[in-house]
Order: C-alpha cells, then structure tokens, then sequence
C-alpha cells in the first residue's frame, strides 16, 4: 500500500496589505484552495513564476506559516501549527533548504557545529555521538572530515549547499522542502547537487518538494509536477503527464518557452476571461 507523507486539503493564505492612513486594506488570495498528495520517495515539483504563492506554499508545509483555511496533514495526521498544539516531533519531519544557504549559515560558527546544533536544540544525544553522527553526515553528502572544524566563507556555493542540505538531514526528516535549491550555482555544480539529491532521497526513502521555476531542472527530478498560476494550481499530475499534454493556457506558454511578451498576453487574455 502507498504511504502518503505530505497533503494538503484545500488550504488557502491570505494576506491583508495596507489599511493605513493613506490606503485601503487590500487582501492578496496567495493561494486559493490547493489540494496536493505525495507519497513516500516520491519528488513532487512546484514550478510558477515570480508571486505565484509558491514559498506561501513552502512555508505552510514546513509549519512556519499557518493557513487561513484548509488542512496540512503529514503522514496522514492532522497539523496545528498553533504552538500548544505543534508537537517538536511533528517539527522535525519536515525540514527546509532554501536558495541561499549563506545566509542562513552562522559566519562564526564551524561546520561541525551547524551539523550537531539541531541534535542539540531536539535530542539528548551525547555529545560522542553527535560528532559522530556529524562527521558521518558530512561524508555522505560528499564532505571532507577536515571540513568539520573551517567556517562557510571557506567553503564554495556547492559546498555550502551540501552542508545545508546535511543539517536539514540531521533530524531524519521525513519530507525535504527545496525551495530554489540550486538555482544560484553554475551549471555543472547544480548537476553534481541534483545528483546528490537523488542519491540521498533513494538512501533515506526521503520524499521531496521541489520549489523551481527552471524546467529543465523539474524534468530531470520530478516524478509529479504542479503548476501554480496566481495561487492556484492550473496544473497537477505525472511529470509525464503535464510535460506532453499541459491543459492550461498558461502551462502551454510557460512549456514553449516563448518569449516573456506572449506570457503576458497570455495573462491578460485569462484575466479578461475570468473577469
Ligand atoms: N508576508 C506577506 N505579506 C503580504 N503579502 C505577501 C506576503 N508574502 C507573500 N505575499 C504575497 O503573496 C503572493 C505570493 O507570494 P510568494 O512569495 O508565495 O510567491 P512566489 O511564487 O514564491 O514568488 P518568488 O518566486 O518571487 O518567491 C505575492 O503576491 C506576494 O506579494
């Protein structure tokens, strides 16, 4: 029987802007009722282009933001990302690298460190055991054990990546949210991340929500694909699927690479439909 890690029941987000002296409150519908299931070792792909609602969506999995309506349910059980009701091992099932790892990385504190502070913060693991279990973390994502005591300016956009993708694998998550993972490395560094990525999901049985808008990357590493359009998913199933026979408009264009002027018309012609 399939194992589903993550779904979302008709989750929606939105935000209210404004509302200050000088304007109206506004409310943006970031993402309007987006209903997904992804089981166990499987690669689930959000592609959009910029607004979308794709982080929106990144951060609601990764209990950072609550939903205004709508279920997250993560091996089958309901999340409360309340702070009574989230519990530390609902937390750690779940865990995020983002496109930027430098920023995200302490400049003072030493790679080994990065790798064992959320055993730290989450277990009781002795402290044997946490460099062990560091230093093993660090081989496998194709690190040096010499690398465990430098800091991560001494390191390159690659290897700063591989070092954040080690800390989000430190707790066994269950699901890994990448939101833009490798779009600011060259060319032939995304591939040996990418190649990893694989690696590590077949490795650990780990299940994956890609956050891309570069398709040549979605179609080396889903197995699903999910096309969102202004917070709304216009596109969702097989990578197969959606990459021979998209049915929306906008999956159309996007796929046919067209130039950026025709995506806007295009834009303009759904939005004069749906007015
Ligand atoms: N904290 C916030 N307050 C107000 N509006 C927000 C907030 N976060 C996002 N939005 C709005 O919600 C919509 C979706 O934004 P989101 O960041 O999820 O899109 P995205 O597809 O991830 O874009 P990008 O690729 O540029 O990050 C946008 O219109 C954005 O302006």
């Amino acid at each position: 029987m399939s194992e589903i890690v993550l779904e979302t029941r008709g989750i929606t987000r939105d935000y209210h802007v404004g509302g200050g002296l000088f304007s109206k409150q506004k409310t943006i519908h970031a993402l309007k009722g987006i209903d997904l299931k992804l089981e166990k070792g499987k690669t689930l792909a959000i592609v959009g282009e910029s607004g979308c609602g794709k982080s929106t969506l990144a951060r609601i999995i990764t209990m950072i933001d609550a939903p205004t309506s709508g279920e997250l349910l993560i091996d089958g059980q309901p999340v409360d990302i309340t702070k009574a009701g989230l519990t530390s091992e609902m937390r750690r099932k779940v865990q995020i690298v983002f496109q930027n790892p430098y920023g995200s990385l302490n400049p003072r504190q030493k790679i080994g460190d990065v790798l064992m502070e959320p055993l730290i913060i989450n277990d009781n693991v002795p402290a044997a055991e946490r460099r062990e279990r560091a230093m093993q973390m660090l081989l496998k994502v194709g690190l040096q054990p010499e690398h465990f005591n430098r800091y991560p300016h001494m390191f390159s956009g690659g290897q700063r990546q591989r070092i954040a993708i080690a800390r989000a694998l430190m707790l066994n998550p269950r699901l890994l949210v990448l939101d833009e993972p490798v779009s600011a490395l060259d060319l032939s560094v995304q591939a040996q991340v990418l190649n990893l990525l694989a690696d590590l999901q077949d490795e650990f049985g780990l299940t994956f929500v890609f956050i891309s808008h570069d398709l040549s990357v979605v179609k080396y590493i889903a197995d699903e694909v999910m096309v969102m359009y202004f917070g709304e998913a216009v596109e969702y199933g097989t990578r197969e699927a959606v990459f021979s026979n998209p049915q929306h408009d906008y999956t159309k264009t996007l796929f046919a690479a067209t130039p950026r002027a025709d995506v806007e018309s295009i834009r303009k012609r759904i939005a004069a439909k749906a007015a």
